[in-house]
């Protein structure tokens, strides 16, 4: 290495000049492909990684054999010497040939977004469902990019920092690496049943479920932690939550029920990942209600909710009863909050407001459960009156001269399940007063 660059951070050990390739194809979204560089920026800060410098090149097609040009490769070359920089990250997806290619020519490590993103969610994972997942998605990335020659292999395993599959691990062979996956899916479908069996419990139990969703950084957690008190790791960074986390809520009803904060999701959301991730995903899919959290303030927005919408359609869960909550709207100008809408029903909000905090407590109860309403039961009929609590919370009970009235918030499905046999009390309680009318006037 040349002249090192005074700024550069000599205690980092990975020091990185960050690239991008545009396409003809992608030109006509430059912005986009722009604000993924910039979160490459962020994804390789987030994994500890010293950013030199970014370059991005304007290419008809990716090329074959160096996935940038040739000529590129070489301003490259320049820029990591004078730069002092020991890796380079691009950020689409490189085959092995293009990294062992461009590690030949360039003398340094090659990483591209989606390794970087595997290599963080590998720092993060702490559950043994997470830790299963993430190797699993590393193998699987890994796996056709093998070319069996010994240094390559282990440098392409060989991750940000240490964090990739071990080498001891890559030494072995293909076959190897195939059981171990097959061996990694059986022990996450043994976590992943053990998941559902205690979700269904809890659905069994009868409690809601509600599952906070949204792109990395949105507020889920702060959310979580705003609504639950629960100790979640908030941090003003990407993918900052990798394992689920339930807490108990209580709604203004008094109610309790489960709310999840779940992975964050991100533009190009490597395919392996979001596969291995699938069994955790299904937690939005089983919910009750799912809350797409939002950054309102992010110019990127209706990007961010289009990535949303779509992983959501992949796992099946986009059908379900939905609530767009806008956070962070105490960083918008009024104008830019007008602005703001959504399909469905949506709101306004900072999780930093109890005044705003109070609203969506009362809407996800109004969502979860329907309106209050009054029945009238016959005074002796106790299987009638124990009816009522089995139809939702009874908020005010009160006794007049034949009849309880009882005010019950609904629970939409279990009031669906009897609603004809309640009807038909209220009728016969009406025919009976009616007769006894009839009979006092006589
Ligand atoms: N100004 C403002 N900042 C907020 C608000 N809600 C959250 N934040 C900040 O946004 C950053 C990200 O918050 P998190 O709760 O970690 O975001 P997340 O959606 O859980 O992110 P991942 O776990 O990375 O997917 C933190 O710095 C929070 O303090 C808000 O209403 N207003
Ligand atoms: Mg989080």
């Amino acid at each position: 290495m040349k002249a090192v660059s005074h700024t550069v951070e000599q205690d980092v050990a990975d020091r990185a000049v960050l690239v991008s390739l545009v396409t003809q194809k992608q030109k006509k979204n430059e912005e986009l492909a722009e604000y993924s560089l910039y979160e490459l920026v962020q994804l390789a800060e987030t994994a500890g990684v010293a950013v030199l410098d970014t370059m991005t090149q304007y290419k008809e097609s990716k090329d074959t054999k160096w996935f940038i040009g040739k000529g590129k490769v070489e301003e490259l070359k320049a820029k990591l010497e004078e730069l002092g920089g020991n890796t380079a990250i691009f950020d689409q997806e490189l085959s092995g040939a293009q990294v062992r290619n461009l590690e030949a020519a360039l003398d340094v490590k090659i990483i591209d977004r989606t390794q970087l993103i595997l290599d963080i969610f590998a720092q993060r994972a702490k559950t043994r469902e997470g830790i299963i997942q993430v190797e699993l998605a590393q193998l699987t990335y890994l796996l056709p990019r093998l070319s069996g020659q010994g240094k390559n292999l282990s440098r392409l395993g060989g991750g940000i920092g240490t964090r990739g599959p071990g080498e001891s691990k890559l030494e072995t062979d293909r076959r190897h690496i195939r059981g171990r996956i097959d061996e990694l899916k059986a022990q996450l479908a043994e976590v992943t049943r053990h998941r559902t069996l205690h979700r269904e419990r809890r659905k069994k139990s009868g409690v809601f479920q509600v599952a906070l969703v949204g792109y990395t950084n949105a507020g889920k957690s702060t959310l979580l932690k705003q609504l639950t008190q629960a100790d979640v790791y908030i941090e003003n960074q990407l993918f900052a939550t990798l394992d689920l986390t339930s807490r108990t809520m209580t709604l203004p009803s008094g109610k309790e029920i489960v709310i999840t904060d779940t992975v964050g999701f991100i533009q190009n959301l490597p395919h392996d990942l979001v596969a291995a991730f699938r069994a955790t995903l299904e937690e939005a899919n089983e919910a009750d209600l799912i809350l797409h959290v939002v950054d309102s303030s992010s110019d990127m927005r209706s990007e961010h909710m289009r990535v949303v919408a779509e992983v959501l359609e992949e796992l099946g869960a986009h059908q379900k009863e939905q609530l767009t909550i806008f956070n962070k709207i105490d960083q918008c100008s009024q104008e830019e909050q007008e602005l703001l809408t959504a399909p469905g029903e949506f709101l306004k909000i900072t999780a930093f407001s109890e005044a705003n905090l109070e609203l969506l407590r009362n809407t996800i109860q109004d969502k979860l459960m329907g309106d209050t309403k009054t029945f009238r039961i016959p005074a002796n009929r106790g299987d009638h009156q124990a009816l009522m609590y089995r139809i939702g919370d009874v908020l005010e009970t009160d006794v007049n001269e034949d009849a309880m009235v009882f005010k019950v918030r609904l629970n939409k499905e279990d009031y669906a399940k009897v609603a004809y046999q309640l009807t038909a009390y209220e009728e016969q309680l009406a025919q009976h007063e009616a007769g006894h009318d009839e009979g006092e006037n006589q």
